[in-house]
């Protein structure tokens, strides 16, 4: 499949101890190819539940053009958790930290009882995933599915065994000797 065609050849660039991967799904860069995200998405769709579900829910930046192509597909509405604060009233605030950053995430958009899906294009330390779910439960959100693409290190397993939810992914790797493996 193309996904993982791709994440092969992918380059590797260090960013502080954090060897990152740069991959079009998680990147935009170089070049994201339609047939790619479509791949992508149909493979959610097929394992997502995405049944009575009122609103999807992704974190800034590169959740955005997957949620938005299933919002289009599944006629579902998104919510896109952003790093600017908008002091709307309600706007919940939580941290956010990954391998390589951290600073805030705000969430607007959750009314209590919306029962959401949660996407996201890389879990990899979970930082990300466990403030996505503290806001979504803060507001009152029933999450029904957590679907990322890509997995790697030990964040599925973290945030599964912290939060009791269970986190679906695509496929698997792992960066080792400045080459991305599918485990
Ligand atoms: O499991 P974690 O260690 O938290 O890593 C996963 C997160 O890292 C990336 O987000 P980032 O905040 O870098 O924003 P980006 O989407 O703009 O790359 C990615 O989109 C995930 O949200
Ligand atoms: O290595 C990575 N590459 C792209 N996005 C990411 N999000 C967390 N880790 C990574």
């Amino acid at each position: 499949m193309l996904l993982e065609e791709t994440l092969k050849s992918c380059p590797i660039v260090k960013r502080g101890e954090y060897h990152y991967f740069i991959h079009p799904i998680s990147d935009g860069v170089p070049v994201v190819e339609p047939k790619l995200l479509r791949e992508v998405v149909m493979r959610i769709i097929k394992i997502g539940n995405f049944e009575d579900v009122d609103k999807i829910v992704t974190a800034e930046a590169m959740g955005i053009p997957l949620v938005t192509t299933l919002s289009l597909y599944t006629d579902i509405p998104y919510v896109i958790m952003r790093k600017r604060e908008y002091k709307l009233p309600g706007e919940i605030p939580v941290f956010q930290t990954t391998g390589y950053s951290k600073g805030q995430l705000y969430l607007n958009g959750i009314e209590k009882g919306d029962k959401v899906v949660i996407i996201d294009d890389v879990i990899s330390t979970g930082g990300t995933m466990i403030a996505v779910i503290e806001a979504l439960k803060r507001a009152g959100a029933e999450i029904k599915d957590i679907i990322c693409v890509i997995e790697r290190g030990e964040g599925k397993k973290i945030v599964e065994e912290k939060t009791g939810y269970k986190i679906k992914t695509l496929v698997k790797i792992d960066v080792v000797d400045g080459k991305v493996v599918i485990l």
